[in-house]
């Protein structure tokens, strides 16, 4: 099985750095293309891959195509491939919105699996959906399922419309996390403490309660009310929250992301 990562950014390279720790591949088997001289001469000192800076010596052979390029780079990258693939190939799309009719058409392509990856796959920690076109086989979605599950773990979602709701969630939701992060972060300076103690005492609070929420089967609701005693400091904060609409805004956000995915998906 030889696979191509077309695309070496943040998260094309971060599938190809997973597919490269685990056992499913050799270096030999392992490609990575980008356009950008200065991002192929960084990489050509890894080892862990071949490096590419042409299609023609790279696409055609390759069984499985990852692309990790941005929605707006796609039209251009589509038509410079299309005469160098055929129908056996694979190629699963990282890209937001972009649909799978689209990369049919515009590609010419039959074997299309459309996903929707998160950042933390650069630590081992991605939650990647995935949906795939009819001409793929249950054989193949497991084989392409386990290059996902590389960079963490993965859901198989049956329509498109999830995708782009995943979008919404767990692909841009890393965001949504450290934007939260953050506002704990200046609030924490704000009160007096230093860059080092605030950063100290927000991480351990967001890694705390996570391993709390993992560890048990219990919602967060009904941690807040663990947390919150009556009449009490949390109370005040979620109350401050709750007058100012906070739930409804990160839901209007996470829809935000929802909506511009299907938007981008039209933009095509
Ligand atoms: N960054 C994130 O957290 C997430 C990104 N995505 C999707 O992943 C895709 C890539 O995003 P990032 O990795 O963040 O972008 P990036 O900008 O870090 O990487 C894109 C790479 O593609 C290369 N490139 C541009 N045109 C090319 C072409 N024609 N042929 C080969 N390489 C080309 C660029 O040089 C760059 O290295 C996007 O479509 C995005 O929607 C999905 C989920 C999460
Ligand atoms: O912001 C974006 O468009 C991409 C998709 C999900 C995360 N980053």
């Amino acid at each position: 099985m030889r696979v191509l990562v077309i695309g070496a950014g943040n998260m094309g390279l971060t599938y190809a750095e997973g597919m490269a720790e685990s056992p499913l591949l050799s270096k030999h088997n392992l490609r990575i293309y980008d356009t950008d001289p200065k991002k192929i001469e960084s990489l050509s000192k890894d080892t862990r891959f071949n490096v590419f800076d042409n299609l023609e010596d790279c696409l055609p052979k390759a069984d499985i195509v990852f692309i990790a390029v941005k929605p707006y780079h796609s039209d251009g990258l589509f038509e410079e491939m299309k005469l160098m693939i055929n129908d056996s190939q694979i190629f699963v799309s990282l890209m937001a919105g972009v649909t799978i009719d689209t990369i049919q058409q515009k590609l010419n392509a039959k074997k299309v699996i459309r996903t929707m990856p998160n950042l933390p796959a650069q630590v081992g920690k991605g939650v990647t959906s995935y949906t795939e076109s009819s001409d793929v086989s249950k054989v193949e979605m497991l084989m392409v399922r386990n290059l996902l599950d590389t960079t963490g773990t993965s859901i198989h979602v049956n329509t498109e419309k999830f995708i782009d709701a995943s979008t919404g969630i767990s692909g841009s939701g890393p965001a949504y996390v450290f934007y939260f992060m953050q506002s704990m972060l200046e609030a924490a300076q704000k009160m007096g403490f230093s860059d080092y103690d605030s950063k100290i005492l927000v991480s351990s609070t967001f890694e705390g309660a996570i391993e709390l929420f993992n560890q048990n089967s219990i919602s967060p609701k009904s941690w807040i009310e663990k947390v919150a005693s009556k009449g009490g400091t949390t109370q005040a904060a979620i109350d401050s929250m709750d007058d100012n609409n906070v739930k409804q805004l990160i839901q209007d956000a996470a829809y935000a992301a929802f909506d511009r995915a299907v938007e981008l998906g039209k933009e095509k």
